[in-house]
């Protein structure tokens, strides 16, 4: 016995019947037939979660057989064959290889010897910010914010810093953008396998072959100046010093780390940190900017325990000596209303199972609609509002973490696929924001209201926002601080 679905036509399935944004989509069909419902993609069968229990159901009490990934084109093909471990199936070399990263790449410790970086670039940021705002400038925040993130991932994760603009950063963000239109596009192989010669046909295959060779070759240029033994290192390293030091060691692993695993683990360091790190900071200040009541208590918050300090900027000890209760239930809010992965990342069943009296086959796609249960008016009371109160007032969600234990708001995931990042993604995102909120007074550009802003998202796994935010800033004067 299957769950319910939407009928589909011979063939193709459910192919035709997609529409974006995705889980707006699943939440609709949701309404007709439940909250596990079927369908087919071509050859594919589909499972989508639309619920807390569901979710529960497939992230924690069946984790063991929800916890592999679909082994698609694009993603066997920018992996280096699965080698990576976001997108490698569940096994004994997922395991080992998610122990390694957590343990020397992500770990607390880690994530705090990159302070300086983020440190930095976030007063790289202010400053520009800066000279914008004296000039009443109109600022392009999501392309502000989408630069600070990748400078940070790319200092951290290559040792290297783009100026914006520069030869080098155009043909970086050349690579990334065809990196991502390339990773979403849609492949026969992954659907039709009988006429998956078709993508060869239509010259698929061979670009996604050719954007992983120069990948392939920026990932070797950068491996080979770090083997350069007159390169000067700072005093941590970055991810690539750590890779090819645990290179040389024996870690009880079932295989030896060699350059094919580095550049995989590279691959998921940047594209897992970049754009959700950059998506969500700018739904948070989205919300904000649509929502000055909310903007002026966080910035209220802020200002009242960080003034006597007398800081030009604030730093991530500044945060973590006065705890900022409000902003972290704004971070809460905003992603619970806007998800960055609405559909987590894919899954894959491991082998046949039942969920709540249905059979599904092995091998079948899971999603897990986290922005339906996060917007579930059954569990949020007036989902549509952004009111970060809720986590701050309401007693059973004071204690409520985005760690992936609450199976109301699991905007990081849960179970064993859960994001190993969310130690450095929530650093990043804080200190970006404190200082937004600390140094600037935000506004909607002359003409404009803020109800014009839009909250539409781009089609993809990640929920971007179609158009950029488009905002001013004035400097905050404090008149007892040394600026
Ligand atoms: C705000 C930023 C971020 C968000 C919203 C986010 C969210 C997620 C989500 C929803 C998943 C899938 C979880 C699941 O299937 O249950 C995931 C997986 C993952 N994330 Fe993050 N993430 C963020 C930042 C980061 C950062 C900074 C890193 C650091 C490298 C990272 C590394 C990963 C990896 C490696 C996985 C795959 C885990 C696995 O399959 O075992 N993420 N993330």
């Amino acid at each position: 016995r299957k769950p319910p679905g939407p009928r589909g036509l011979p063939v193709i399935g459910n192919l035709h019947q997609l529409k974006e944004p995705l889980h707006e989509y699943f939440w609709r069909l949701s309404k007709k037939y439940g909250p596990l419902f079927y369908m087919k993609l071509g050859s594919r069968p589909v499972l989508v979660a639309n619920s807390s229990r569901m979710a529960q159901e497939i992230l924690k009490i069946q984790d063991i057989i929800f916890c592999s990934r679909p082994a698609i084109l694009s993603f066997r093909k920018i992996s280096y064959e699965l080698l990576d471990i976001a997108l490698s199936p569940y096994s004994e070399y997922w395991r080992e290889m998610r122990k390694v990263c957590t343990l020397h790449l992500l770990s607390a410790k880690r994530v705090q010897s990159f302070r300086p970086i983020r440190e930095d670039e976030v007063s790289r940021m202010v400053q520009k910010i800066t000279l914008k705002a004296s000039s009443f400038e109109t600022i392009n925040l999501t392309e502000m914010i989408t630069f600070l993130t990748s400078t940070i991932i790319c200092r951290v994760a290559f040792g290297k810093r783009y100026e914006q603009g520069s030869d080098e950063s155009k043909r970086f963000n050349r690579l990334i953008h065809e990196f991502q239109t390339a990773v979403s596009d849609f492949y026969f192989t992954d659907y039709f396998p009988l006429i998956g010669w078709l993508d060869k046909i239509t010259g698929k295959i061979a670009n996604l072959d050719r954007i992983c060779k120069e990948w392939d070759s920026f990932y070797q240029q950068i491996i080979d100046e770090h083997l350069d033994p007159d390169r000067s290192k700072s005093r941590d390293g970055d991810v690539i010093d750590i890779l090819l030091q645990l290179r040389e060691e024996e870690l009880g692993t079932s295989f030896r780390l060699d350059m094919d695993h580095i550049k995989a683990v590279l691959m998921n360091v940047y594209f897992a940190s970049t754009d959700t790190i950059a998506t969500t900071t700018t739904w948070i200040m989205t919300s904000l900017i649509k929502n000055p009541v909310v903007m002026k208590k966080a910035q209220e918050e802020i200002r009242a325990l960080l003034s006597q300090r007398k800081k030009e900027m604030v730093e991530e000890e500044d945060i973590m000596a006065v705890g900022l209760p409000y902003l972290n239930a704004v971070i809460k809010e905003a992603m619970r209303k806007y998800m960055t992965l609405p559909l987590l990342v894919p899954r894959e069943t491991r082998e046949k199972c039942t969920i709540d009296g249905f059979e599904i086959p092995a091998k079948t796609l899971v999603y897990v609609n986290v922005w339906a249960v996060a917007n579930d008016p059954v569990i949020w009371e007036n989902p549509e509002d952004f009111m970060p109160e809720r986590f701050l007032e309401d007693d059973r969600r004071i204690s409520m973490d985005l760690k992936g234990q609450d199976f109301e708001l699991m905007p990081f995931g849960a179970g064993r696929r859960g994001c190993p990042g969310i130690t450095m993604a929530l650093a990043t995102v804080q200190l970006a924001l404190a200082n937004f909120l600390y140094l600037f007074d935000w506004d909607v550009p002359d003409g404009m209201k803020k109800e014009d802003i839009d909250t539409e998202c781009a089609p993809g796994m990640t929920s971007h926002k179609k158009n950029p935010l488009r905002v001013v800033a004035k400097k905050h004067t404090y008149s007892d601080v040394i600026m």
